[in-house]
């Protein structure tokens, strides 16, 4: 069968977007030009900015490397890239996959920095907080734990942005596990292109508190296409799946997901179309993206959203030895008690902690 876009050359892909089959070559200049539209309909970047590209060896952020490379050179982005990685500590797959990054720096010339739990969370690597809460919920700790880290590693470098290489099935499963949760405020913001200050036209990066943007260039790219860009362009990647499988919860969102996509491809793109209306709606803004207030942790002086941060709160179980009820809703009161009470810079609503 041959190329639909070029009509020369052998078809070898069905794209999940439009059912076009296309050879090879169309395929990556396809692939290319929609996360260049992305990133021009969105505005993601401007002339000068320093990008922090948040890369883990996996296939997506990877597969983001390159072709931000690529772009920047093709279109004059003008941007100054850097790769950043995050060791969360967990032997036998994260330092497998950090070598994987580190070849990546070399090959594309692009300069790498890596900050690891180890060091920003007083020893407490993934191994060791697994040790003490078992399997379950281990989680929630790395996702909170990372999301600190990226924002203290871009901030270290003085980067203006940082960029993530979430694709559209892992942002449709997103929105359905915040739809199955009732988490209406996520569920509105889970789609967004951007994310943080200057999302909305807010603070500039050098203000002090907000959340460093986040931008993913990759959001409308399905998974199995990004697989196939990797796999045919012969990129340096780690294949294999964390050793702390996802929990169940997101485990079937993820099945749900896959199903929806051999029914109907479409339906991933439009779950997220969906949730970007929402997020239009609630705000009355365009659905790029969003600026949520923010605060510094009264602890480490972090960007939080609450008094005390997400990671103080679990940081504070784990050397308490609660971890297992680090999760629980009311976790930071049972944590926070009396002789806290100090840290707190305001008077916080009884929820956050249990200052006066
Ligand atoms: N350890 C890490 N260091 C730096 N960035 C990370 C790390 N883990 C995740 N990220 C960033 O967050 C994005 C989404 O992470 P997620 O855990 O969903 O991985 P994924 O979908 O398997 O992506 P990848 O294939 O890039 O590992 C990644 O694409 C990457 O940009």
């Amino acid at each position: 069968m041959v190329c639909d876009r070029c009509r020369g050359g052998k078809a070898q892909i069905q794209r999940l977007r439009d059912r076009h089959r296309l050879c090879k070559a169309c395929f990556f200049a396809e692939f290319e030009r929609e996360v260049h539209e992305t990133i021009v309909h969105h505005d993601l970047f401007q002339v000068g900015e320093r990008i922090a590209i948040a890369i883990s060896g996996g296939k997506d952020s990877v597969v983001l490397a390159h072709v931000l490379k690529e772009l920047n050179e093709r279109h004059q982005y003008g941007l100054e890239l850097v790769l950043l990685a995050i060791d969360e500590g967990i032997h036998g797959y994260r330092d497998a996959s950090l070598a994987a990054v580190k070849r990546n720096s070399s090959a594309l010339g692009l300069p790498l920095v890596s900050l690891s739990y180890d060091e920003l969370y007083d020893g407490w690597t993934m191994d060791r907080v697994v040790s003490q809460i078992g399997r379950t919920n281990n989680c929630t700790f790395c996702g909170v734990f990372r999301r600190q880290a990226l924002e203290r590693g871009a901030r270290h470098i003085r980067a203006n942005k940082l960029a993530t290489g979430h694709n559209a099935d892992d942002m449709a499963e997103t929105v359905f596990l915040n739809l199955v949760r009732g988490d209406s405020a996520r569920l509105r913001h889970s789609a967004d292109v951007m994310t943080g200050a200057l999302a909305n036209g807010g603070t500039s990066p050098d203000e002090t508190v907000h959340w460093l943007p986040r931008v993913k260039p990759l959001l409308y790219m399905y998974e199995k296409e990004i697989v196939m860009y990797a796999y045919w362009k012969r990129l340096d990647y780690f294949a294999t799946e964390c050793v702390y499988a996802p929990n169940a919860f997101r485990a079937f969102a993820r099945d749900l997901v896959k199903e929806l996509e051999a029914l109907r491809p479409r339906a991933i793109i439009d779950t997220l179309t969906a949730a970007q209306a929402l997020s239009r709606h609630a705000d009355g803004v365009s659905a790029v993206g969003t600026v949520t207030a923010v605060k510094q942790c009264a602890r480490c002086g972090y960007v939080s959203s609450q008094v005390i941060c997400k990671a103080c709160i679990l940081l504070e179980h784990l050397r308490r030895g609660t971890g297992k009820e680090a999760t629980h809703r009311h976790a930071t009161r049972s944590v926070f008690s009396a002789s806290d009470q100090t840290s707190c810079t305001e008077s916080c609503a009884a929820d956050q902690c249990k200052c006066p």
